[in-house]
């Protein structure tokens, strides 16, 4: 827990001492509301003080053992959920803080989701109250052993048998085993299927389907249904803790109501319906998903920078040639230019993901009104913040783990488990760089369009002004004109808007569209990467020009923000330069001027990670403590490996003993 409580001694108080602005008030502002940090507060506490939620001893758990106290914390939480008449937001805080992958990630964030978005209502009226009371626990199936991101390639069948009006589900080939399903490997009793619907002779592509899989009574997989765990995970606990599984079917029947059926449908007679709506409306939970997984970013993130940041402060290493006392490593200029353009990352998605919650809400809405014209901003936004947000937290992750230099590589850092619970991020509800492809040809499109005078709208509006954008000049003369957000909003546009014009110039004079477009699929990557940070930068200066209460936070976020936006500028200086957006001495500027704002966040930094808020327990690292004491701490932590439960280890007797002896022979020879 954090610090406070008798007779404990705060470590980094002359670090928080030195905050120039109110971490309360902070807390709001990261959090969203009053409401939110209270509400997160007293799960977080629940939490902690909960010894079946204690998770120390983890990564030292063999998979079998691992997998049963996931069971058991989900079992605990759900019970604790049901006493404690916890509401939706509380409960989803629980199950946060309680930390552990498990199937009830997938039953909550993608089959009830699934059934929500693809159900028509009836459906919905008989399933939902069975997920909601756990009757039922549900995944999601789609990917399988020969096809995950190219859904219209899977294989799985549901053919329409109209003389007893069920479908039949069938796996026609290994290939076309599910596989990767987390929660199907042997906790779900249902699953939502993908699968090719063939009725009439024809196949009709691919279409949801609602399957139980296992035996309510006894938990057995039901007949014609195999089913298994794909089989241990990169890292020690992290994802391991999930069952991620493998599932076939052998010509399985369910009823044809089974189907979901609000966009499209199948007559008793088998005739095929399609509603008229867009047939990518099929692809609506993982929209939903990656919007939370932006979201995810950023707590993933604050995780990491949080354990850096008090870490670096409390370590010290060297000191000044004439004596004294060392250096903390957090003031090395070295050590700020990598975590700090961090912290303000994690801030940086805090935000978009607040922004991108609000737009996936209005355009559900919009749908819910027959309103389709939103859906491709809907897709372009949540694919491609997800790639950047997910890969930018992964590649976090793993520096905060050097920052921290040998400790972070223990496990006690709760380093390592991050990152490798973390890292599938890049790969699952969709590959980052499938995703961003997917972005990029949407750029193209809106690119190709803007001859005929279609003004792009939404996040793709700043390409209308297309005459400005490709010949004005950037107007920084000194580093601290670098502050303006209109100069920083110019350059991301610009840089943006003329990568992508070159890029879809080059792809005009391929041979074929489609040829251009694979052999300028790198260009195309770093196009997409462009629009994106534009938009995360751009919602970022949004918020801070926003009311902002309390004293100093305001200008903290905007250090955050300038921060953020220039070391983009920094890090991908190329693209500026070669789209002809800035002077290398504009460039140069920028740099200077990211370090002055790096010894303004100096004395600010341990303030502003407490302002996540995070437990000792969620945080769970010995580096990251609240109350910096950290030796003893590491210290404590080494004897509880199993490997110290006897002072001679197992097998010294078969193979340490007899090498010793025979040296000591030798040696006497
Ligand atoms: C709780 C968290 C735990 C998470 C656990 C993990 C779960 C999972 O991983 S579940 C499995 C997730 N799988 C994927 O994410 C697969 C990724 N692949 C795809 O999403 C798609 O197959 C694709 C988008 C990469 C390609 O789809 P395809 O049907 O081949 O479409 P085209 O590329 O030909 O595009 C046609 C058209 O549709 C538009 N579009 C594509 N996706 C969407 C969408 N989601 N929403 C709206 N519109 C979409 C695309 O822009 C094209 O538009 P036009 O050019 O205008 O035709
Ligand atoms: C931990 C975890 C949990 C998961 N949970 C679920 C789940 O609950 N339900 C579910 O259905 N699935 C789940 N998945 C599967 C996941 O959605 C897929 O693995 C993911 O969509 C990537 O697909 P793939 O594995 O087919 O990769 P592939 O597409 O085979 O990727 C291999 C390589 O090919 C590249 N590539 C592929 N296509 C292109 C292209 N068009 N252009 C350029 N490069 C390309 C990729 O960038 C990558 O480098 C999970 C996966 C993981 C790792």
């Amino acid at each position: 827990m954090e610090a406070g409580g008798a007779g404990e001694v705060d470590h980094l108080a002359g670090e928080r001492a030195t905050a120039q602005f109110d971490v309360d008030h902070m807390k709001v502002a990261w959090a969203g509301s009053r409401h939110a940090v209270d509400v997160a507060d007293r799960m977080a506490r629940l939490v902690a003080s909960d010894p079946v939620f204690r998770k120390d001893n983890r990564t030292m758990l063999p998979r079998k053992e691992l997998f049963k106290d996931t069971l058991r914390k989900a079992a605990h939480a759900w019970k604790r959920i049901v006493e404690l008449r916890l509401t939706e937001e509380e409960a989803n805080l629980l199950r946060l803080y309680v930390d552990q992958p498990g199937y009830v990630d997938l039953h909550w964030g993608m089959f009830v989701p699934a059934i929500k978005g693809q159900g028509t209502e009836e459906q919905q009226k008989k399933w939902l109250p069975l997920a909601y009371k756990f009757q039922i626990i549900g995944c999601y199936a789609q990917t399988e052993l020969g096809h995950g991101s190219n859904v219209q390639g899977l294989e799985t069948t549901a053919t329409f048998d109209p003389k007893t009006d069920e479908f039949v589900m069938h796996s026609p080939t290994l290939t076309s085993s599910k596989w990767w399903p987390g929660g199907l490997g042997k906790a779900s009793t249902h699953a939502v299927v993908y699968a090719r619907l063939i009725t009439e002779g024809k196949d009709y592509g691919i279409h949801g389907f609602i399957v139980q899989l296992r035996s309510l009574e006894d938990h057995s997989p039901l007949p014609g249904v195999t089913l298994g765990d794909i089989g241990g995970k990169f890292g020690s606990g992290a994802y391991n803790s999930m069952d991620n599984g493998v599932l076939r079917f052998d010509h399985v029947r369910i009823p044809r109501d089974q189907m979901l059926m609000r966009l499209s449908q199948v007559t008793k007679e088998g005739k095929y319906v399609h509603s008229n709506v867009p047939k990518q409306l099929l692809y609506g939970t993982m929209v939903f998903v990656r919007q939370t997984i932006v979201a995810d970013a950023s707590k993933a993130l604050s995780r990491a920078t949080c354990i850096a940041v008090r870490y670096s402060a409390m370590r010290k290493q060297f000191g000044p040639q004439t004596g004294g006392p060392e250096t903390q490593v957090l003031n090395y200029k070295t050590q700020q230019s990598r975590l700090f353009p961090l912290l303000a990352s994690a801030y940086a998605f805090r935000f978009v993901g607040e922004w991108l919650k609000w737009l996936y809400t209005d355009v559900t809405h919009k749908l819910e009104a027959k309103d389709f014209s939103t859906l491709q901003e809907a897709h372009a936004c949540t694919a491609g913040l997800k790639a950047v947000t997910t890969s930018a937290t992964a590649d976090g992750i793993e520096e905060c783990r050097k920052l921290c230099g040998g400790h972070g590589y223990l496990n006690s850092s709760g380093l390592p488990e991050l990152f490798a619970t973390y890292v599938p991020a890049c790969t699952y509800e969709g590959d980052n760089v499938v995703l961003l492809l997917q972005v990029a040809r949407i750029l193209m499109k809106t690119v190709s369009q803007l001859a005929s005078g279609k003004q792009p709208v939404g996040t793709m509006a700043y390409m209308g002004n297309v005459q400005y954008l490709m010949q004005c000049k950037c107007g920084v003369n000194t580093a601290e004109d670098w502050l303006s957000p209109a100069a920083i909003r110019e350059v991301f546009e610009a840089r943006a808007l003329r990568m992508a014009v070159n890029c879809a110039q080059n792809i005009n004079r391929a041979p074929s569209q489609e040829e251009g477009l694979y052999e300028l699929s790198p260009d195309l990557l770093e196009v997409a990467v462009a629009h994106i940070q534009l938009i995360i930068v751009t919602k970022f200066i949004e918020k801070v020009e926003q009311d902002i209460p309390g004293e100093g936070v305001k200008e903290q976020l905007r250090n955050l923000c300038n921060v953020y936006a220039l070391y983009l500028v920094h890090k991908h200086l190329g693209d500026f330069l070669s789209t002809g957006c800035m002077t290398a001495r504009q460039g140069a500027l920028a740099n200077q001027q990211l370090g002055k704002l790096y010894a303004q966040l100096r004395p600010n930094a341990v303030a502003l990670v407490d302002a996540f808020n995070y437990t000792d327990h969620y945080l769970g690292s010995v580096l990251g403590r609240y109350d910096g004491n950290v030796y003893p701490a590491l210290y404590d932590e080494a004897w509880k490996d199993p490997l110290n439960d006897s002072p001679v280890p197992d097998g010294y007797r078969e193979h340490l003993r007899p090498l010793l002896k025979q040296q000591l022979k030798l040696s006497r020879l």
